[in-house]
């Protein structure tokens, strides 16, 4: 069998209103704003399995189709992608079970137009009490040459490492983890060593919740989904599961799409693209602000060089790094661009400096966790007018001294890893769907918004809207990544011109995206973060306005 794993359609893919001209005192002392509307991101919108269900009803309503038709365009979309991406020969096993609802409905089809196709198609049904309509109408479209068989719990299919498995057993209509024969099949497709295809999703997944730890969930290779993301992929416990997951587009209404409320996105290129203020012919280096960066002790430096140089690549007017004296040389030669401020202690930050020409602020690469400087932070949250961007060891000085939390100034930008974020909050997350409670939590305290890195990093806007970025790679889980992006971050909260909602989402997807861009300079292995800082400039001409 040939194999292309190419990404395909929508591959693993992945705002707010302008405050033009509003002077930045205004920005950062104005209330916060529960309901700022994330005007214009819902390209992709994270629906629940209750909302996608009923989203299938009003498509079904909207285009006077039957749900059978919806059925037919869900499995022909399957059933391209078979053949045009995994480049299915005539000669693989192609082994299709089904379970008793709409997905196995989805796989009788995929499997009734496999055969038609002249493919060599094996079809399985789960045993089951009752079946859906829609499965049961597929049931009876079945040729005459194309045997469905009921799985014999004694005697699972025989499934050769060579074999695709289309797994079409349980998708959005998962009610409770597998059981019985449905988990002892999932077992025994998961230790095939087969190529696993999982219809929308991988069988046992629940769509937006945990399972029991020891459920039998499908590990796919594939899953494809129709549509929209839905959150389980975007969750790191869940990756092995999901595998590589596409998105066929089936036609579902997108004025129904458009009215659907949720609290969840999956922010793409398209929801970001013309974002970014154009830099006007007349700009000046006031236009873009002056930053102040707080950052480095000794030993660290390389993370307050690394923010500064992307501070810059942002595009921002003018920085000013405070970092102690050990660091004064270091900086000024590695990013001869900025200014530098030396701190009188030697191996830290021991004093905050007059904060008055700064448009934004950021703290915490590299800081250390020195008395003195955990005093210049409790300074700069008490006194500080401008929008503040808290990374790293301030972070882990939040979480030390819980009581600086309650003096967060509205609207400042945490960016912890989740390690950082357990510190901050001070209890692990039992797992990935906990971890989001904690951080709807968390801004919902502070009147912050806090984003949680990772591979689909999530932002959290203070109303408790999450924003999940598309952008990135493996290659940049690396020493100084995360200091990067706090510079990008900087440069974009000290832009006048920019929402603290369009500078955090704007800073994440570029970020990521500078890393995809960087890749084939450098391959996964070799990507550092300067590499990063390189590309910001591409990465962010891209969300340009025209
Ligand atoms: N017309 C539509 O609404 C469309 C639905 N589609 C497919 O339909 C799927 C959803 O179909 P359904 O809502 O029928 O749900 P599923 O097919 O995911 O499963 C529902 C069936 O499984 C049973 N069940 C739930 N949890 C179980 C468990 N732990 N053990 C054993 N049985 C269990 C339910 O009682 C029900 O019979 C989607 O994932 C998608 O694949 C697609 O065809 C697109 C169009
Ligand atoms: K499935």
């Amino acid at each position: 069998m040939k194999m292309d794993r190419r990404a395909a359609q929508v591959t693993n893919a992945p705002g707010g209103p302008e405050v033009s001209g509003e002077p930045l005192e205004a920005l950062s002392s104005r209330p916060v704003h529960p309901s700022e509307p994330a005007e214009g991101i819902e390209k992709m919108k994270l629906l629940s399995a209750a909302q996608t269900r009923a989203l299938d009803q009003a498509t079904i309503q909207a285009q006077h189709i039957t749900s059978t038709d919806l059925m037919e365009r869900a499995a022909d979309a399957v059933t391209s992608w078979l053949l045009d991406e995994l480049l299915l020969d005539y000669d693989t096993a192609i082994h299709v079970c089904c379970g008793p609802g709409n997905n196995g409905g989805d796989g009788l089809a995929v499997a009734r137009n496999l055969h038609r196709a002249g493919y060599a198609v094996q079809l399985w049904l789960l045993p089951a009490a009752r079946h859906s309509a829609d499965f049961s109408h597929q049931q009876q479209q079945l040729p005459a040459e194309l045997p469905a068989r009921e799985i014999d719990p004694n005697k699972l299919p025989a499934l050769a490492a060579g074999a695709v498995v289309v797994d079409a057993l349980f998708g959005t209509g998962l009610s409770r983890p597998l059981a019985g024969v449905a988990a002892a099949l999932v077992r025994h497709i998961n230790e095939a060593g087969a190529t696993v295809v999982a219809v929308d999703m991988p069988s046992g997944l629940l769509a937006d919740a945990p399972q029991p730890a020891d459920s039998a969930v499908v590990r796919a290779n594939y899953t494809l989904s129709f549509e929209l993301p839905k959150l389980a992929f975007l969750l790191p416990q869940n990756a092995g599961f999901v595998g590589d997951w596409q998105l066929l587009p089936i036609g579902l209404d997108p004025e129904v799409i458009r009215n659907t409320p949720v609290d969840k996105h999956f922010v793409t290129a398209e929801d970001l693209r013309g974002r970014l203020p154009k830099r006007p012919k007349f700009s000046h280096k006031g236009t873009f602000g002056h930053a102040l960066l707080l950052a480095g002790s000794k030993g660290k430096m390389g993370a307050a060089v690394l923010a500064t140089q992307a501070c810059l690549r942002a595009g921002v007017g003018l920085i000013t790094t405070r970092v102690p004296a050990v660091g004064y040389d270091i900086l000024q030669i590695s990013a001869p661009e900025a200014m530098c401020l030396a701190d009188s202690a030697s191996d830290h930050i021991s004093e905050l400096p007059e904060l008055t020409p700064y448009a934004a602020i950021g703290i915490g690469p590299g800081l250390g966790q020195h008395d003195d400087t955990r005093e210049v932070l409790h300074q700069l949250l008490t006194t500080a007018t401008v929008p503040l961007v808290i990374d790293a060891d301030a972070l882990n000085l939040l979480g030390a001294h819980p009581e600086l939390q309650k003096l967060l100034p509205p609207d400042s930008l945490l960016t912890p890893h989740p390690k950082e974020f357990e510190r901050l909050v001070g209890e692990p997350a039992r797992d990935d769907y906990h971890r989001l409670e904690q951080l709807r939590a968390f801004v919902g305290r502070t009147s912050c918004y806090c984003i949680i890195k990772g591979a689909y990093t999530v932002l959290a806007a203070p109303d408790g809207t999450l924003y999940f970025n598309s952008t990135g790679n493996p290659g940049m889980a690396t020493g100084g990544s995360g200091d990067v992006l706090t510079g990008l971050l900087l440069a974009l909260r000290a832009h006048k011109n920019l929402s603290p909602l369009d500078a955090a989402l704007l800073g994440l997807h570029a970020h990521g995206r500078a890393g995809d861009l960087a890749l084939p300079h450098t391959g996964h292995t070799g990507l550092l973060a300067s590499d990063i800082v390189r590309f910001i400039g591409p990465a962010l001409e891209e969300l340009m306005s025209e």
